[in-house]
């Protein structure tokens, strides 16, 4: 359970979050609002890529700001860019890095990045230069980066933005057959269809919190409004 508790984000003079009290229990959330209203920052707050300047996160237990090394192993991150996450040249070695730096084991590293490749149709590409491969395939392989790390829960910001149509289904299927719980930060409401809870953000607070059906109609409401 994601636990956020009078939760206060702040840069410099200006306030980004503010009071926000939250439980989270759901396997499938989506994150929406107008640009600049916070959504990366909350998301970033999940597995203490930042911290709160006030109140507390947790995750099943673990405070986001005292025990960021078990929170980054059970809360994985995928950024919007592919291009950010993908450190080395090539395919089977990127996905290995992750792993390697936990201390896997040979084996368990092996056998991990060959279910990953296989599972997102990587196989053939496995020695070829991460940069050869299309958006989608990188955005596949900086989510197999992720997988194999074996988290609990994973968190997309923005994972479909730079992708043309047969992408974008190929990683809203990725996400929606995931058994982790996926926490993902999008404009493209679509992928939210079949999520268990969408959270709506907008001045500096969660302005609507419940089924995608009634809290994607609040949205596009205040963003007709405007
Ligand atoms: N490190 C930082 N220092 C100062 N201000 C920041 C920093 N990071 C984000 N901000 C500001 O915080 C606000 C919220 O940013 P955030 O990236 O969380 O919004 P967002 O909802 O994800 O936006 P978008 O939909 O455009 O990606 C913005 O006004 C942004 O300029």
């Amino acid at each position: 359970m994601i636990n956020f508790k009078s939760v206060k984000v702040s840069y410099q003079e200006k306030t980004i979050l503010d009071d926000i009290n939250l439980q989270l229990t759901e396997r499938r959330i989506g994150i929406v609002g107008s640009n600049g209203s916070g959504k990366s920052t909350f998301a970033r707050l999940l597995n203490g890529l930042l911290a709160p300047t006030e109140g507390q996160v947790t995750v099943d237990g673990l405070d986001t700001r005292t025990e960021g090394k078990k929170l980054r192993r059970k809360v994985g991150f995928v950024f919007q860019n592919p291009d950010n996450q993908i450190v080395f040249p090539i395919v089977e070695e990127d996905i290995a890095f992750g792993m390697k730096n936990l201390g896997m084991d040979k084996a368990t590293i092996a056998r991990n990045t060959e279910e990953v490749l296989a599972r997102y149709d990587l196989l053939d590409h496995r020695t070829h230069p991460s940069h050869f491969l299309s958006g989608g395939q990188k955005q596949l392989l900086a989510i197999s980066g992720v997988l194999v790390m074996e988290p609990e829960y994973i968190v997309f910001d923005e994972p479909t933005t730079l992708l043309d149509l047969r992408n974008k289904i190929r990683v809203s299927r990725a996400i929606a057959a995931l058994e982790q719980t996926a926490i993902v930060v999008t404009h493209d409401l679509d992928l939210l269809t079949d999520f268990d809870r969408v959270l709506v953000f907008g001045d500096q607070r969660i302005i609507a919190d419940d089924i995608p059906a009634v809290a994607l109609k609040h949205y596009k409401e205040a963003m007709q409004g405007v």
